[in-house]
C-alpha cells in the first residue's frame, strides 16, 4: 500500500491544465483567478481626509484661522492654500495642495468663518495617495477569491477577470441498500448520505456538481452511470470499493478502460481508495463508509478540484497539545475525529474514543482531524500533534 503523501501526489497529477473563462467580478467570489491582474489605478487616488473637520497647515495649528472654502467627497476645493487659512473638509474629500493636517471637528471651535483648534494632539488624519495600492501593482492571491478580494478588484477598477472554468464533478453513489432522504426504508435499506455530503465539499472549492442517480450493485447499472458521467472532469464514486462480491466499481471501471494510478492506501479511514483516469475524466473511487468518504474527500477530492483550477492544493496543518495519552498506531496514517479546547500556548486536542468510520454523528461533532503517522509510538498528554481544522469547529 502506498502512503497518503504518495497517493496525494498521484491524485494531483490527474488534474488537467485549467481552462479560462471571463466573468464580471460581482460573480467572482469562490472562483480562482487564472494568473495575476494589475491595478488600473492608484488608491487612494489623492491625499484624502480620514475625518470630518478642517484641513490646515500644521505650522498654523496654534493660530486663529480663516475658513476659506469647503471640500467634500466628490467635490474637491481647487483654491490655493494661504498661510493662516483652513478648509472645511469631510471624510473622503481630497485634501487641497498645501494643507498637511486635518483636525477633527470635535477638536475645534468655529465662530463664523474663524476657527481655533482646541486640541492639537493626534495624527494628521490624511490618507496619503497610494497608501493602499498603486497603479500596476500585481494581485494574485493563489486561493479562491473571497468577498474582500472582489472588493479589492473593484477598487482596482478591474471589472472583468479571467478565472478557471469550474471543474465539472460527477458524483455517483453506489449500492442496492441506498434510498434518497425522505424515502421509506424497507428491511436492509438505509438512506444515502454520502453523495450529498461530498457534493457540498466539492461545491465549497468551486466545482460544478452533477449528482447522478444512485447506481445499483450491477455491472449494467454502473456502466450506465459511467456513461452518464463521460463529460465530467472528475468522476467521484462512493462505495463498492472494497473486496466484497458486490464491490464492483473497480472491476467495471477497469472494463471501461480505467487507467489506474493506485488502489488502496495506508490511511485510516480510507484504505480502499482508488484513483486513475477513465476516458477524458479523472476518477476517484471513495470507500462507502460515510466518515471514510468525507475524510477522503477532504484529503483528496477537494485538493484535486483546487488543482484543476490552477491553485496550490495544500491542506493547512495546525498544531495542538494532547489532552491525554494515546496508544501506539498501526500501519496506516490515522485521521482521528477530535475535539479542540482552549490551551495556554496551543489549543488542546482530544480524539473521540469511538473512531468507527460509519459514525456520522461523531464526524459532525468533530472540529478537527488529528493526524497520527503510520506506526507512531505511544504519545503522552502534553505532546504536540498535527491536525486539520474542520468546518464544524467554532
Ligand atoms: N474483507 C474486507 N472487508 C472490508 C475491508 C477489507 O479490507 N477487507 N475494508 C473495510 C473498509 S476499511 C471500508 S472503508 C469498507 C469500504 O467498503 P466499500 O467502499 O466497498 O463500501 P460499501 O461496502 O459499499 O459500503 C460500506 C458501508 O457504507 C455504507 N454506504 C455506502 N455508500 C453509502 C452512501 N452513499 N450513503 C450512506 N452509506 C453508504 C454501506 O451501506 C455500508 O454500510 O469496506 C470494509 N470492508
Ligand atoms: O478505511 Mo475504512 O475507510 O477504515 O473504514
Amino acid at each position: 500500500m502506498i502512503t497518503v503523501q504518495e497517493a496525494r501526489d498521484l491524485v494531483l497529477a490527474l488534474a488537467p491544465a485549467p481552462q479560462g473563462e471571463d466573468i464580471g467580478i460581482a460573480n467572482a467570489a469562490g472562483r480562482a483567478l487564472l494568473g495575476p491582474v494589475r491595478a488600473r489605478l492608484t488608491q487612494p487616488p489623492f491625499d484624502a481626509a480620514a475625518m470630518d473637520g478642517y484641513a490646515l497647515r500644521a505650522e498654523d495649528i496654534d493660530q486663529t484661522l480663516q475658513v476659506i472654502g469647503e471640500a467634500a467627497a466628490g467635490h474637491p476645493w481647487s483654491g490655493e492654500a494661504a498661510p493662516g487659512t483652513a478648509i472645511r473638509i469631510f471624510t473622503g474629500a481630497s485634501v487641497p495642495a498645501g494643507y498637511d493636517r486635518v483636525v477633527m471637528q470635535e477638536n475645534t471651535q468655529r465662530d463664523g468663518d474663524t476657527l481655533t483648534v482646541t486640541d492639537a494632539s493626534g495624527p494628521s488624519h490624511i490618507r496619503l495617495r497610494g497608501n493602499d495600492f498603486s497603479q500596476g501593482d500585481s494581485f494574485d492571491p493563489q486561493r479562491l477569491l473571497t468577498a474582500s478580494d472582489i472588493g479589492l478588484l473593484a477598487a482596482m477598477n478591474i471589472p472583468e477577470i479571467t478565472v478557471a472554468r469550474r471543474p465539472r464533478v460527477a458524483i455517483l453513489a453506489t449500492g442496492d441498500e441506498l434510498l434518497r432522504p425522505g424515502q421509506e426504508p424497507q428491511p436492509g435499506q438505509i438512506i444515502c448520505s454520502n453523495d450529498i455530503a461530498i457534493a457540498a465539499l466539492a461545491r465549497d472549492v468551486g466545482a460544478q456538481v452533477d449528482l447522478l442517480p444512485i447506481a445499483r450493485d450491477t455491472e449494467a447499472s454502473l456502466r450506465d452511470s459511467f456513461a452518464a458521467a463521460a463529460d465530467a472532469d472528475l468522476v467521484v464514486t462512493i462505495g463498492g470499493a472494497s473486496v466484497g462480491d458486490h464491490d464492483l466499481v473497480g472491476q467495471v471501471a477497469s472494463e471501461l478502460g480505467m487507467q489506474r494510478a493506485f488502489y488502496k492506501i495506508a490511511m485510516r479511514p480510507g484504505k480502499p481508495l482508488m484513483a486513475g483516469k477513465i476516458g477524458k475524466s479523472a476518477m476517484l473511487g471513495l470507500p462507502g463508509n460515510p466518515v471514510s468518504s468525507i475524510v477522503c474527500a477532504l484529503i483528496f477530492v477537494q485538493p484535486l478540484i483546487l488543482r484543476m483550477q490552477g491553485l496550490a492544493a495544500n491542506i493547512p496543518l495546525r498544531r495542538a497539545r494532547l489532552i491525554r495519552d494515546l496508544r501506539p498506531e498501526g500501519p496506516r496514517e490515522h485521521y482521528l475525529r477530535a475535539k479542540l479546547g482552549e490551551g495556554d500556548d496551543l489549543p488542546t486536542i482530544d480524539s473521540f474514543d469511538d473512531q468507527d468510520s460509519a459514525r456520522l454523528l461523531l464526524m459532525s461533532q468533530a472540529d478537527a482531524l488529528m493526524i497520527r503517522p503510520a506506526k507512531d509510538g505511544p504519545r503522552k498528554a502534553g505532546e504536540i500533534v498535527d491536525y486539520i481544522a474542520l468546518q464544524n469547529g467554532s
